[in-house]
């Protein structure tokens, strides 16, 4: 008897590739925001089974001052893994080139195929805002009415947009470094916004202030800051990278999208010594109180989570409209 083995083959169709105008076109932050907010409650339960997210690898670029960082995600319940790919890079004064390159790679968790490989840039900003926003919503004062932006390149101006679509603050204030910059973020902008001339003028007197710079070393400081301010900070994500000073890190009530993220990347946290409180989950789970009446910061670094859900919704609809699967 001859045994005929036969193999069988389940041959997965090739990746989509959808890219920036796309992914553009198809993620909103109004859609975006409940997800992102379900994403950090999961990601802070712990539960293995709804998400596995370990602290991103980051591979230096020494030759190019900057990292490769990999960002894997598993939600075993919703059934989604991915990984992003995103260097970034420290850059000089006047450089052009961007500070952020991103990828979103979306697989199929049954099989291991890669189903989409997607722009991750327009992800990258739009759910690093979108998060700032949400601890905005949990933390910053009743009656805001003045937002600053330290920093006017990608992310300066994802975050004007979507804060500027989620609240109603009645200023808004900028700084750049430098006059170009902050003349070229002005001209992006629908509606008024006032150019400093200086971080401490752009910051005195606001309800709300985000940090969004590639600088290494403090750009705010916590006597320039008004007692209950909420602070986004944005930048800063390696270990010996600052964008605040000991003064405002050890008097506010710190909170972080990820605790071990904090504890592991963060210079504004390892180096100035200050207590994460909590994280942003377990204020959205109810487990953590959210000190509106203090000074608050939230110390963003990015989770692959967010990036997993974004992705997992640019899919969702790009199948809807491609009337495909
Ligand atoms: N927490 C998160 O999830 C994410 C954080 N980031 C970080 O956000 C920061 C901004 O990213 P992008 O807007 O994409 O970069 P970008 O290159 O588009 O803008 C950087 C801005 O920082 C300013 N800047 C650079 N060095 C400075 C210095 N020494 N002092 C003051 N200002 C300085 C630049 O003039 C520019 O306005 C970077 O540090 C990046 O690594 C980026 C993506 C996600
Ligand atoms: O989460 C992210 O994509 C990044 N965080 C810091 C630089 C890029």
């Amino acid at each position: 008897i001859h045994v005929i083995p036969v193999f069988v083959s389940a041959m997965a169709a090739p990746p989509v590739v959808i890219w920036e105008r796309e992914v553009r076109q198809l993620l909103s932050p109004a859609d975006l925001i409940p997800r992102l907010e379900d994403a950090l409650g999961k990601f802070s339960r712990r539960d293995a089974a709804e998400v596995l997210q370990p602290v991103r690898t980051a591979v230096p670029l020494q030759k190019h001052g900057g990292f490769m960082g990999l960002m894997p995600t598993y939600m075993e319940k919703d059934g989604v893994l991915s990984t992003k790919f995103v260097c970034f890079y420290k850059r000089e004064e006047g450089s052009t080139l961007p500070a952020v390159q991103a990828t979103v790679v979306l697989l199929d968790p049954e099989y291991g195929n890669v189903k989409a490989v997607m722009d991750g840039e327009v992800i990258t900003a739009m759910r690093t805002a979108a998060v700032s926003a949400i601890s905005a919503k949990l933390l910053m004062p009743p009656q805001a009415e003045v937002l600053a932006i330290l920093g006017t390149g990608k992310q300066a101006l994802s975050h004007c947009r979507v804060f500027t679509e989620m609240f109603s603050f009645k200023e808004l204030r900028v700084w750049s470094r430098t006059k170009e910059g902050a003349a070229r973020f002005i001209r992006s902008i629908d509606g008024p916004v006032q150019g400093c001339s200086t971080a401490e003028e752009a910051v005195r007197g606001a309800d709300v202030i985000v940090t969004v710079t590639g600088s290494t070393q403090p750009v705010l400081f916590g006597q320039w800051v008004k007692a209950g301010a909420h602070v986004a900070a944005v930048g800063a994500c390696r270990p010996d990278w600052r964008e605040l000073d000991d003064v405002l890190m050890k008097e506010a009530v710190v909170y972080a999208d990820s605790r071990e993220g904090a504890m592991l990347e963060s210079g504004d946290v390892i180096l100035s010594g200050a207590e994460v409180f909590a994280e942003l989950g377990d204020v959205i789970n109810g487990t953590k109180a959210a000190h509106r009446e203090k000074t608050t910061v939230f110390k963003s670094l990015g989770m692959g989570v967010e990036d997993a859900v974004s992705a997992q919704l640019v899919f969702d609809r790009w199948k809807a409209q491609a009337g495909k699967f």
